[in-house]
């Protein structure tokens, strides 16, 4: 009895022996190796001068390893980037140390190029912080492949030369409303995140432009208040794991937020629906709910819909308030657009007409340049998928990268007095120069944005109409106002502008 005791225990052990070496091997062994490998390999490496243990963790953000002041990393997170660009220029990249993690920085469009090719769609870790989910923007190579494919209609061309009625609706009445009467500098913030909102909720779940007033605003808010939470979740190892975070007062906070973003959702649904079932309310023709009906899961849709609705007004709305306060610093450029607008959509005459939009070539020059500029999307970040070689260097499957749109508009190879906005860089002929990897605002690669032509022809109606109303005047110098690090290149200071009726109107 007790000799087959003894041999079970030592069965036992024997037969947990493999089990536990495994798990040490895969959960231990096998990073720290990885780990070890990629520290080893990426010493050599061009980068500035750094701190052995915390790596360049403290130019973002002086106070670490210790409770850390967001809004200080918001602000110096810009500045820190460019310091590790600037430090080599001849070098396609240098490497970023996050503590003892290196992770690769491109600094040329040769390196944004080899590094964004095909295989490398995976993104990093803090995409998850996001609160999109599974959605496109976050998911997972496997998932994504078959989602983008699926929601790729909803961008078609016909779909989009669709969607400038009810763009043009929209921007017609935020123009009736805009308050001019004061003559004060005033940041159009709020006006043009709601008016972009309504945009987006009519083409994608076909609510009706002046609809459901109450949520639309509390999702404007809560938009508002995800933002910050992403950075603050992303920088503090504690708060990754969802039921340790949960333990937290940020934790309960931040989970409460998505909450109710999808509660406002699915009111916003409900909505929808009532309104389709009543006679009086015309059925859109397929919009985006109806695209994904039927052949995503519950999560999968509500995850697929904020990623479209969050996507879809948060980046054009920066972008538009850039757009704006680089022309009312540039009276020139100002004038020059007007009188082509003019001419193609004199007086009140409906701006819905996308082929006729495409026609005015200096509106195309102006919002490039500014996205150039100020690219409302400013950083994205992958894994690699396998090694690739930037010029000499070889980098190892499963490093990070981080691409910052600002260090490669920035260039000054590419772009000769890079901080001057200059809608000339975009004429036909100084165009064809720009190498296609060195003009990024809406990513590159694969993974690049899906609704750039949607983003773009919205664009344009909104300057068209501003500009052939008003003549704007920025208040601010552009080079005073440092930018913000959230999901948007943020302004931290409000981005005023005097907007005055034109005289013949
Ligand atoms: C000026 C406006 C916009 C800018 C600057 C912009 C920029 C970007 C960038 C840089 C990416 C790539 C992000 C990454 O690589 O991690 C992206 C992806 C994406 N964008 Fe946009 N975007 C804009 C407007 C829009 C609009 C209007 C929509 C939808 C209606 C949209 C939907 C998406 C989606 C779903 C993705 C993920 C694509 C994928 O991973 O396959 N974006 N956008």
């Amino acid at each position: 009895m007790a000799f087959s005791g003894l041999m079970s225990v030592e069965s036992l052990k024997l037969g947990l022996l493999p089990i536990v070496s495994y798990f040490i091997y895969v959960y231990l062994l096998k990073p720290a190796l990885h780990f070890v490998h990629r520290a080893i390999h990426y010493h050599g490496f061009p980068c500035y001068p750094r701190n052995f243990i915390f790596g360049h963790s403290l130019l973002f953000w002086t106070n670490f390893p210790f409770p850390y002041n967001l809004e200080s990393f918001q602000r110096m997170f810009h500045e820190a980037t460019n310091k590790l660009a600037a430090h080599d220029q001849d070098q396609s990249l240098t490497v970023c140390w996050l503590t003892l993690h290196p992770n690769v920085l491109p600094v040329s469009h040769e390196a944004v190029e080899v590094i964004m090719n095909k295989k490398n769609v995976r993104k990093q870790f803090f995409y998850k912080f996001m609160g999109l989910g599974n959605g496109l923007v976050a998911s997972e190579p496997a998932l994504w492949k078959v989602r983008r494919k699926l929601i790729e209609p909803f961008f078609s061309t016909k779909k989009i030369k669709g969607y400038a009625k009810h763009m043009d609706q929209e921007v017609k009445s935020f123009t009736q409303q805009l308050n001019t009467e004061t003559g004060k500098p005033v940041d159009l913030e709020d006006q043009i995140h709601s008016s972009t909102l309504n945009i987006i909720l009519k083409s994608a779940l076909s609510i009706p432009l002046d609809d459901s007033i109450e949520d639309k605003k509390s999702l404007t808010e809560l938009v508002n208040k995800v933002e910050p939470n992403l950075v603050r979740r992303s920088l503090n190892p504690l708060y990754h794991i969802d039921w340790v975070a949960k333990f937290t007062k940020f934790g309960r906070y931040y989970f409460e937020t998505l909450d109710l973003v999808e509660k406002v959702l699915a009111r916003m649904l409900n909505r929808r629906k009532q309104l389709l079932s009543s006679t009086s309310h015309e059925s859109e023709n397929q919009d985006f709910v109806s695209l994904l009906e039927g052949k995503v899961d519950q999560q999968g849709f509500f995850d697929e819909l904020i990623t479209m609705i969050a996507a879809g007004h948060e980046t054009t709305a920066v972008g538009l308030r850039w757009i704006l306060f680089n022309l009312g610093h540039h009276p020139d450029v100002q004038e020059r657009l007007y009188r082509e607008i003019v001419q193609f959509f004199p007086d009140d005459t409906p701006v819905d007409d996308m082929d006729k939009i495409n026609q005015c070539n200096y509106l195309d020059q102006c919002i490039k340049e500014s996205l150039r500029l100020n690219p409302p999307i400013h950083v994205f970040a992958r894994y690699l998928e396998e090694d690739v070689v930037v010029k000499d260097k070889r980098l190892l499957k499963d490093t990070g990268v981080l691409v910052s749109c600002p260090i490669i508009h920035h260039n000054p190879n590419v772009y000769p007095d890079p901080e001057k906005y200059d809608p000339d860089r975009w004429t036909p002929e100084n165009a064809s120069k720009i190498p296609k990897a060195a003009y990024i605002p809406f990513g590159y690669g694969p993974r690049s944005c899906i609704g750039y032509r949607y983003a773009i022809l919205e664009l344009k109606i909104y300057t068209i109409q501003i500009i052939r109303k008003f003549s704007l005047r920025s208040t601010r110098k552009h080079e005073s106002i440092p930018s913000k690090f959230e999901i948007t290149l943020k302004p931290c200071l409000p981005l005023e502008i005097i907007v005055t009726p034109r005289n013949n109107n």
